[in-house]
């Protein structure tokens, strides 16, 4: 048969080089990404071969094969699984199809200094290719279950791989993979010493539920049987299921490599989670909330879900039915008793034990992070910064937890020592005469910190929570109050902060009023385009002027949310609020009194307005003719 040459695709090569230079220092993770391939291999055969009885195919005794040659100085890993078609090999081995692979590595590219890739790299399950840490030449022969044809794929990892159809390959795939010579130094261990194999088999690939076996330990000693021929092979792994275990029988080690196999994540979980749920439905669940967020968590394909075995056989990868999507993040098994082997994602749809035991996870990951934020501050703060926004959306799709997630909900606050605080503990400490929880929503802490909104509360000591999720904008709507409390934006609508001892009298204020009627009226109608009222503010102490909304007016940010996801919002207008203790805007009312032309002070009306637009992170309508006035106005104080 012809030998085919090809080249890697971009990315791949990038990928290869990586490997090849080694950025990733532990080279032994190598083989749990092999064995962990092979073990897929041989759950996607059985399952097809439980769905498809007409596949000509051996399952009678799947399992995985490490061989080790030390003459030769290979190691081949070998299963009898699913395999590779031809056109697969190439479409799945040549390039990168995972989107997540490809963003790493052009964050890779972005980063810097080299410090730091170990951390990246472990965002990225690098699967097969890991192979070319610890081998400068790498052979897989594969022939897919129920074809007659098997293909090889050779390289040597630097820009090309062949590819050639062979006749006499077994079913399932073999990696044989030609290493490099040993240099401890580099913790490049020699990966033909069958001690070395088993360590790290045990440490990495015990609970892989396929016996892992060794064979042919050509060169070594101490392997063969009294008549010099081979002893039975080995069978290096124990096969436990983690899930179906207590928890006192299983380390925290054993727990973390299963998530790492089902997580594709080579960092430790933040969070195990075990349920076995008894009587009628029974089933086992064991769930890893990991360390860090996937950067593609909020990417609309992202790839959601939990592992569904039925009776210890694997179903399905990213069973999306058993968890809201606003636990998108939490990976994990659930093995159930009593569902058909050959249940669909159709029949998931609509099962109602499905819905059951999605209402009980839900359940049960909700009280595990509660438990977190009673018992491990730090551990619970990770998390909220991780997961947090994506937690809320919880608080719009799913009222039914609606308290349980209010209270592991956190804000980031103007006060409180540590910077954040729950709505039970903001109820608790408010003072007396306050009825309402204040929050601001806006793009960054910064920008909220200072906005002119915030004045006559930092001023009176009065506690807003600082929302910045866009998400944030949403939910507070939505849930509306806490513990009869209002959720009262401070941006929004009218706001009456009682009076403070030095401040006007009714009266004071009501001639106060009537003294700047008229230039609101006048300013109403000059920025009409722009705003529906004028009014005098009681929010602002510093600023000349700010912009709130009606209670029921979207906010800029939601307004242009809206518009990013293609929907038609018209434009809001909305209400101008003047300082009247501020030096401008004294000027302004007097001068609106004294002057008969007031061509110049419309200028100044609307430069006064930009300038609110500006103090909220927004941008003028017209920036060219802001400068313009702007400057204008510069030069006449010269
Ligand atoms: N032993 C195997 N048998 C059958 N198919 C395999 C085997 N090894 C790899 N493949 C196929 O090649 C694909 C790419 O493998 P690779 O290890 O690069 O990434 P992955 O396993 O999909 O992802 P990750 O490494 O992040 O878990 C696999 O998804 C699988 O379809």
């Amino acid at each position: 048969m012809p030998t085919e040459t090809f080249e890697f695709q971009v990315e791949a090569r990038q990928l290869l080089q990586l490997m090849i230079h080694s950025v990733y220092s532990n080279k032994d993770v190598f083989l749990r990404e092999l064995v962990s391939n092979a073990s897929d291999a041989l759950d996607k055969l059985r399952l097809a071969a439980l769905r498809d009885d007409t596949l000509d195919a051996d399952v009678s005794d799947l399992h995985i094969e490490l061989e080790t040659d030390q003459d030769a100085r290979t190691l081949t890993v070998r299963d009898n699984g699913i395999g590779m078609s031809y056109d697969e090999v190439g479409r799945l081995i040549g390039t990168i199809a995972n989107s997540g692979t490809a963003a790493f590595l052009r964050e890779l590219r972005e980063a810097q200094d080299g410090a730091g890739t170990e951390g990246l790299i472990g965002q990225f399950g690098v699967g097969f290719y890991s192979g070319f840490m610890v081998a400068d030449e790498v052979t897989l022969l594969t022939r897919r279950a129920g074809e007659r044809q098997g293909t090889r794929w050779t390289s040597r990892g630097e820009g090309t791989y062949t590819l050639e159809k062979v006749d006499d390959a077994p079913q399932g795939t073999s990696v044989t993979l030609h290493l490099k010579p040993a240099d401890p130094d580099n913790q490049l261990h020699d990966y033909t010493s069958v001690w070395k194999i088993k360590e790290i088999v045990k440490r990495y690939s015990d609970f892989i539920t396929w016996p892992i076996r060794l064979v042919g330990q050509n060169g070594q000693n101490g392997e063969k049987g009294d008549d010099g021929e081979a002893s039975a092979p080995e069978t290096l792994n124990s096969m436990k299921a983690l899930w179906a275990r207590s928890r006192e029988e299983v380390s925290e080690e054993e727990y973390h490599e299963l998530y790492k196999h089902i997580g594709h994540d080579w960092r430790e979980p933040l969070e195990t989670i075990q349920l076995q749920a008894e009587g009628t439905f029974e089933y086992q669940a064991l769930l890893f909330v990991p360390s860090h967020a996937p950067h593609d968590l909020f990417n609309q394909n992202f790839r959601r879900g939990l592992q569904l075995y039925v009776k210890r056989v694997f179903i399905m990868d990213d069973c999306e039915e058993l968890l809201p999507p606003y636990l998108r993040f939490v990976k994990g098994v659930v093995d159930a008793q009593d569902l058909s082997l050959n249940v669909s994602r159709e029949i998931l749809q609509q099962d109602r034990h499905i819905r059951m035991m999605q209402r009980r996870l839900t359940k049960k990951v909700l009280s595990s992070v509660k438990s977190m934020m009673t018992d491990d501050a730090e551990r619970y703060a990770t998390f909220w910064r991780e997961f947090g926004a994506v937690v809320k959306e919880g608080l719009i799709t799913d009222p039914d937890n609606r308290d349980a997630l209010l209270a592991v909900t956190s804000f980031a606050t103007t006060h409180g020592d540590d910077g954040t605080v729950t709505l039970k503990q903001y109820v608790e400490r408010m003072p007396d005469g306050q009825d309402d929880i204040y929050y601001i929503t806006g793009e960054s802490r910064e920008s909220i910190d200072n906005s002119p909104h915030m004045e006559a509360f930092r001023e009176r000591g009065i506690e807003v929570l600082l929302l910045t999720d866009p998400v944030d904008e949403v939910w507070v709507d939505a849930v509306g109050e806490f513990e009869g409390k209002a959720l009262r934006s401070i941006a929004k609508g009218e706001i009456d902060l009682g009076a403070r001892e030095d401040e006007q009298s009714e009266g004071e204020r009501e001639k106060q009023a009537e003294d700047y009627a008229g230039l609101l009226g006048w300013m109403r109608e000059q920025l009409s385009e722009d705003v529906k009222e004028v009014r005098l503010s009681t929010r602002l102490t510093v600023s000349p002027a700010c912009l709130v909304a009606d209670s029921s007016d979207l906010t800029p940010a939601l307004e242009n949310m809206y518009r990013a996801m293609g929907q038609e919002v018209p434009r809001t207008r909305r209400i101008l609020e003047l300082n009247p203790d501020h030096a401008l805007v004294k000027g302004l009312n007097e001068a609106y009194g004294e002057r008969e032309d007031r061509s110049d002070l419309s200028d100044t009306a609307e430069l006064l307005y930009a300038l609110a637009v500006l103090a909220e992170g927004g941008r003028p309508k017209d920036p060219a003719r802001f400068v313009r006035l702007m400057a204008d106005r510069m030069e006449r104080t010269l």
